[in-house]
């Protein structure tokens, strides 16, 4: 593992500890249950898709550990509605503090904003924070393949089911993707940028597609910032991207993500 999500790898533990102290599984579980129902969020990225379009995942990201601030002025749902406007099928919320300037309430303050299905981007390294994504209003969770082992995401994507949600998993190399094969992942992401240099290169979206589940939405990620990149990535077998710093970084957030999607 690099040295990065090993240090998030362990303060999140430490977290979630300290959470799980205070909220027991009965308590986190109930809360889940009681949520807003899970909106679809493979389904919207499904019905959204054509040959040379794929759907939007738009970020909500202040900042970044590679970036430092990405964008000062900051309004969770002003963002949500904005990406909506300008085309999204859903949104990628950060919810971890220390590293993206995240936070819990960003989530559901989002997702109130708009009717799409959102995803919470954290590090997850402990069952428990599935309920509680649920909890917090999340239609879809994340696993990094690359923090974590096959035991763990396994638990992870059935907890994923049994609340209702989606589970993006997410790679970087050859030997990951063969492992969300194995997973039985319908939803598969490919991070373009590399966890050790933090350099991207989009071409690792079409080295990976090759041996992607037959059946498996294939999302790109990481930095795509113009509508070359978006034809580059479908090309090569994405039929979704997940973009933040790109737009994040606009003045006026709904035309940027029309000219990225070339909606004219
Ligand atoms: O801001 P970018 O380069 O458009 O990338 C978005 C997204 O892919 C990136 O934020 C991301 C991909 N995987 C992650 C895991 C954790 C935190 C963040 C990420």
């Amino acid at each position: 593992m690099t040295d990065v999500l090993a240090r998030i790898a362990a303060y999140k533990r430490e977290d979630v500890a300290a959470r799980k102290a205070a909220t027991s599984q009965a308590e986190i579980e109930a809360r889940a249950r009681a949520a807003d129902a899970p909106r679809g969020f493979r389904r919207a990225l499904a019905e959204r898709a054509t040959p040379g379009g794929p759907a939007l995942i738009a970020e909500i990201k202040k900042a970044s550990p590679s970036k430092g601030l990405i964008r000062a002025n900051f309004d969770p749902p002003a963002l949500a509605r904005a990406y909506e406007a300008g085309g999204a099928a859903c949104l990628s919320v950060l919810t971890d503090g220390p590293s993206f300037m995240g936070d819990d309430a960003y989530l559901g303050q989002a997702r109130a904003a708009t009717a799409l299905p959102c995803l919470r981007k954290d590090f997850l390294v402990d069952p428990w924070q599935v309920a509680e994504s649920r909890a917090l209003g999340a239609d879809c969770i994340l696993i990094i393949l690359a923090m974590i082992d096959d035991a763990l995401a396994g638990e992870l994507l059935s907890e994923a089911r049994r609340f209702g949600m989606d589970a993006l998993i997410e790679t970087h190399d050859e030997s990951e993707m063969a492992r969300a094969v194995a997973l039985g992942g319908d939803l598969v992401g490919v991070n373009n940028r590399s966890l050790r240099t933090f350099e991207v290169d989009l071409a690792t979206t079409g080295r990976l597609a090759a041996t992607a589940p037959a059946d498996a939405l294939l999302v790109a990620e990481s930095g795509i910032f113009t509508p070359d990149d978006v034809a580059e990535v479908a090309r090569t077998g994405a039929s979704a991207i997940l973009v933040g710093e790109s737009l994040m970084r606009q003045a006026d957030v709904t035309a940027a993500t029309r000219t990225l999607l070339s909606l004219g």
